[in-house]
């Protein structure tokens, strides 16, 4: 049986405030429209979709950094969207993030042990020596020395930050991280030892993550289960070997030929090379906001219907969901 989801996020809509249209109508830029996915004890969810879809402003609304226009954030099974603007210290803890720049949240300052005890401090847990003690535990789990400890971050390497990052977190034993972009600025073998090193403290801690990455090799690594957003809409979601088996949606095949990470063995890099240049063109419109599907000016099999009604997502017959109008009424395209 499907454990109940820890993270059930439903119908979640952020618009921004776009400033005046012709200098008096205030205008709205709907960043998420109606997002709809889940995460479960344990689990990986992967977030993907190209630069603007909306995946970042997801995350920070479930981490409760935006205003969520309409929708519900359930957490352990309380809406978080109807907490007001002071969010309880239980869910800073629970729910930790992990993002792609450390350096940023690092103090230039201070040593990097500071980074865990201060957050230790401002969860009123253990005393001086308590917080010493679990920030030096906190280290050895991401595979940091002691001699780390007391480094300046500009002493450190970029993996080595992330790996801060990661020991700040896992000192408040989270039970979802949020990682949004969490190794996109590393080289690729510091990359995959970031990437090991989060499953395997997923493995011994049993927390769920929120993996958010533009680049689907990297997020294949580490999913059980891929959700691909689009101009804000979610396309479609699925376990992810299925995903890169058999993808659904048009706009998930255009992702998948143009991620060179899917064509390991380097033979069609080119091909991969040519179908990014095809599908991956950011200079084509993404209509936000409005009814339609947000890929109709980049498919190669839109319909006249694809313009005017927004194809919900459906369940198909193998778990996968996709919100595509090929599929309607279980149709296989
Ligand atoms: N604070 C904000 N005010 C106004 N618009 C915003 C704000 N934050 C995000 N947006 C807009 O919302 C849309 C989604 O942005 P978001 O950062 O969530 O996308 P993303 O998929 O994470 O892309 P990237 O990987 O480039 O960050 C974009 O059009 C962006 O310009």
């Amino acid at each position: 049986m499907t454990p109940s989801p820890l993270l059930d996020v439903r119908d979640l809509t952020v618009a921004f405030d776009a400033g005046r249209a012709m200098g008096w109508r205030r205008r709205t830029a709907t960043a998420v429209d109606h997002v709809s996915l889940d995460v479960r004890p344990g689990e990986t969810l992967g977030l993907v979709g190209e630069s603007g879809s909306g995946k970042s402003t997801t995350g920070r609304a479930i981490l409760r950094l935006v205003d969520v226009t309409s929708g519900t954030i359930d957490f352990d099974g309380v809406d978080v969207t109807k907490l007001g603007h002071r969010t309880p210290l239980s869910y800073r803890r629970a729910v930790q993030a992990v993002f792609q720049d450390p350096l940023a949240s690092l103090n230039p300052r201070h040593v990097v042990s500071s980074a865990v005890t201060t957050s230790l401090h401002r969860h009123g847990i253990g005393d001086r020596s308590e917080r010493t003690d679990r920030a030096a535990d906190a280290f050895e789990r991401v595979g940091l020395s002691r001699a780390h400890l007391n480094r300046y971050p500009a002493e450190l390497s970029g993996g080595q930050r992330q790996r801060v990052a990661i020991a700040r977190a896992l000192a408040l034993e989270p039970r979802l991280v949020v990682c949004d972009e969490a190794v996109s600025a590393l080289d690729l073998s510091t990359q995959s030892q970031i990437i090991n090193l989060l499953a395997d403290l997923q493995q011994s801690t049993g927390m769920s993550y929120l993996f958010i990455a533009h680049d689907l090799g990297v997020t294949r690594h580490i999913s059980d289960r891929i959700a691909v957003l689009l101009g804000g809409r979610l396309v479609e979601t699925a376990p992810t070997a299925q995903l890169f088996a058999s993808p659904r949606h048009p706009y998930t095949r255009a992702l998948i030929a143009a991620s060179p990470a899917s064509h390991p063995e380097g033979r069609d890099r080119r091909r991969a090379r040519r179908a990014a240049h095809r599908h991956g063109r950011r200079d084509e419109a993404i209509p936000r906001g409005l009814p339609g599907c947000p890929f109709r000016n980049r498919c190669d099999r839109v319909m006249d219907v694809c313009h005017t009604v927004t194809p919900p997502l459906q369940l198909l017959d193998d778990g996968s969901k996709v919100a595509c109008h090929l599929y309607e009424d279980g149709a296989r395209a």
